[in-house]
Order: structure tokens, then sequence, then C-alpha cells
């Protein structure tokens, strides 16, 4: 929109400066006519971007390529909880990639944001979560209203939609000179549940609103996530530092086929998908994985078992539905024994895990940990995996 020769932007909160934040969702929101605001607890990294107002993202690939990103700000939330309220009042759009741990601790700044909000603005807004989970939105969707007043939630329920996604971009950790630079892969898909929407949905470059995201995000995250971890969690076992090395190992590349042989066959049967088109996403994605130019440690992949081990996650949540098809998930049994193994003294959660395998034994904690049941078939399908941790 043009006003006396200045261009009004539309405005975009994003939650989480970091890699997907900048490297991703942060520039299809600029590239789509939005100013993105970045909400973070990061003081350097907000102060940075306050400084330049504008960073670069590296797509490397076999054509590398250089995306300057402006039209950016940010706020410590820790800090500046005004502005962030103010913000929200006038926000088109709310977005997040914080961590799915993190959700609730953003939840009750959005509550109080959206309860000024709806009692001057009438516009409908859109508050999606980009994070590795199935139902993350509806997620802090819960959170948000454990923090509303009784007032508030029915404008809320008409005015905020909390449409679920699906995000899929490799940004692995970096360091670089240049303090706000993310090198990314060329690769990116983000899908977005339109059901759930409320208003005119917005057009966003490189955002696709899909009537069936439930299909959409398992076929993502049982193929991309699933994949990446079942890789990371065997390759580790074998001292491997990062995936591009495992991925010249013919062992673990055979060995995460047979996980997506299982994956696909449950996914094929319980979507419908084409099992060529399906054969093709998953060679898609070992390519992506190959990508000699991406430097991405076995160690961010594995990151959170504690989290990646849950009922619902990459690993537990295809296994359990294999099973309910009347297949053996033997591959995945054997990635989640070697996620339980996953001894990393650098990530908390694998300190947890292995300290409650320590005290408790790995039985116990795979029951702890997964919610598998003890004596079915899954449970004895792993168990018999843990016995090559225990020699
Ligand atoms: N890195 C990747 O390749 C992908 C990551 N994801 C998902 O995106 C999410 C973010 O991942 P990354 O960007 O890799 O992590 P990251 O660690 O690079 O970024 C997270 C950011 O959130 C900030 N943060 C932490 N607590 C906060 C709070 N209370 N309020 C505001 N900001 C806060 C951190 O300071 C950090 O800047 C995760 O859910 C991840 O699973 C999804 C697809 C790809
Ligand atoms: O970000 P999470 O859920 O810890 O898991 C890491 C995964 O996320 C990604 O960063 C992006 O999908 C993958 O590289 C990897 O499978």
């Amino acid at each position: 929109m043009e006003m006396g020769g200045s261009i009004i932007m539309k405005q975009a909160i994003h939650f989480g400066a970091g890699n997907i934040g900048r490297g991703f969702i942060g520039e299809l929101l600029v590239q789509s006519g939005y100013e993105v605001t970045f909400v973070d607890v990061n003081d350097e990294l907000v102060k940075t971007i306050n400084e330049k107002k504008a960073y670069n993202i590296k797509i490397v690939g076999d054509e590398p390529q250089t995306v300057h990103v402006e039209h950016v700000k940010a706020i410590n939330s820790n800090t500046n909880l005004e502005d962030l309220l103010t913000a929200i009042v006038k926000a088109d759009i709310i977005t997040t990639a914080i961590g799915p741990n993190i959700l609730k601790f953003i939840a009750p700044n959005i509550a109080k944001g959206l309860e000024r909000r709806v009692k001057v603005n009438e516009t409908p807004l859109n508050v999606i979560a980009c994070e590795n989970m199935v139902g993350g939105s509806t997620v802090l969707k819960n959170f948000v209203y454990e923090h509303l007043s009784d007032e508030a939630k029915p404008l809320v329920d008409k005015l905020i939609g909390f449409p679920d996604a699906a995000v899929d971009r490799i940004v692995p950790l970096q360091h670089n000179e240049e303090p706000l630079l993310v090198q990314v892969e060329p690769y990116c898909e983000w899908d977005v549940n339109r059901t759930q929407a409320k208003g005119e949905v917005p057009e966003i470059k490189g955002l696709t609103w899909v009537d069936n995201l439930q299909a959409y995000i398992e076929r993502k995250l049982f193929t991309v996530n699933t994949g990446h971890a079942s890789i990371a969690y065997m390759a580790y076992q074998k001292g491997i530092k990062d995936i591009y090395s495992a991925m010249q190992d013919p062992e673990i590349v055979a060995f995460v086929r047979k996980v997506w042989g299982e994956t696909g066959s449950m996914l094929i049967e319980k979507y419908g998908f084409d099992p060529a088109v399906h054969q093709k996403y998953v060679e898609t994605t070992e390519k992506r994985f190959a990508n000699p130019h991406l430097s991405d440690e076995v160690t961010r992949v594995a990151r959170g078992p504690k989290r990646k081990l849950g009922a619902k996650d990459r690993l537990v949540s295809p296994a359990t539905q294999l099973i309910e098809q009347g297949k053996t998930p033997s591959a995945l049994a054997k990635v989640i024994a070697a996620a339980l193994h996953f001894d990393y003294e650098g990530d908390k959660e694998a300190v947890e895990v292995q300290a409650y395998v320590k005290e408790h034994g790995y039985e116990e904690a795979l029951t702890h940990f997964t919610g598998i049941e003890k004596g079915s078939k899954l449970y004895n399908l792993v168990e018999a995996e843990l016995q090559v941790y225990k020699k």
C-alpha cells in the first residue's frame, strides 16, 4: 500500500530469530511484502538485527546464491514487553520457529497481546507455529487459551486462527563471521492448514495453503525427519560426525532406505499416496541429505532425544502405526534403541535420558520415554535391539 509517497508494509511478528526464523520464514515474509519484527530473548541477536536492519542468506548447492533480506527489526520480549504487545495489536500475521518445548513460554505474552488486540482491532489474524511437530499451532493455541480471560475468549475464537503447519528446510548450526548470515539448502516447503485459518488467507511466497495438512505433515515428519534422525542416531554409534559423511557410508544408506521402506508403506496405506510419487519424494530427500555443500552435525540432527522418542514424534508414531497396520517396524525399532543410547554430553535431553537409563535400565527407560507398553510387539522388537548396547 502506498500513502503520500511512502510504502506501508504489512506487519509480521516472528518469534525466534534463529536459523529457521531468519533463514526461511523471515525471508519468505519479507519477499511477500511484510516488514518482519523478530521476537527473541537473545539480546545480542536482537541488538544486531536492530543495528543492521538487514541480513544475508546464502543458499548453498550446485548453484549458490545470496539473498539480501531487508525490512527487519527485533524486540527482546524479556526487556521490552510493551513494544511486543503494541506490535501484536497491529500485526497482520504471527509466526514462530523457537522449538516445540518453548511454545508454552511465549504463550502468556501472546495471550496478553491478543487480549489487548481483540478489544480494538476486529481484523482476523493467523498465528502459525512453524516447528517440527504435528499440530504445533494447536498446541500453542491451547497454551495461549490458558492465559486468556473468559471475556476475551469468544472474541479470540472469532478473530484469531491458529492454523497448523509443516515446514521443511535444512538449516544447520553455524558460526559465520557475518553475525546474521544464515546458510541454507535450496529446498524449502511450507504447508499450512487452510481450514483452521481465520479471514481471507494471505498470499505468501513459498507458503501453500492445504486442506489435508495431516497427510503433508506426516509425509514430511516420517520421511525427512525420521530419515534424518535414523541416519544421525546410527552415525553417532559409528563415530561419524556429520550427515554428509554418513551418506557416504553404504551401510547407513542401505539402513535409512529400509526405514523409508517402512514409513513409506505406512503412509501409502494410510493416505493413498501414489507409490511412484512417494518414491520420488524419498529420493529427493536422500539427495538433500547428501548435499556436499551443507555441513550438518550429527549431534544437531539427533538433538533432543527425549522429544524425538515421544509417542507422537518421528520414531515411535510411525512404528506404532505400522504395528496397527499389521506390519513389523524392524528398522525403526533399531533406531529407537539407538536413540535411547545417544549419550552425547553436550545435549541436555541426552544427559537426562542417559541418567534415567543408568538408574532404571534400558527397559524401564523405553516405557518411560516412549510410552510403549511393556510386553507389546513394539516393546519386544526394541528390547531385542537394546541387547547390543548392554554388552
Ligand atoms: N534448523 C532446521 O533445519 C529446521 C528447524 N525446524 C524447527 O524450527 C524450530 C526452530 O529451529 P532453529 O531455527 O533450528 O533453532 P534456533 O535455535 O536456530 O532458533 C531458535 C530461536 O528461538 C529463540 N528463542 C528461544 N526462546 C525464546 C523465547 N522464549 N522467545 C523468543 N525466542 C526464543 C532463540 O534465542 C533462537 O534465536 C524448531 O522447532 C525446529 O525443529 C524446522 C525445520 C527445519
Ligand atoms: O529440529 P529438530 O526437530 O530437532 O530435528 C532436526 C530436524 O529438523 C530439521 O532441522 C529440518 O526438518 C532436519 O534437519 C532434522 O530432521
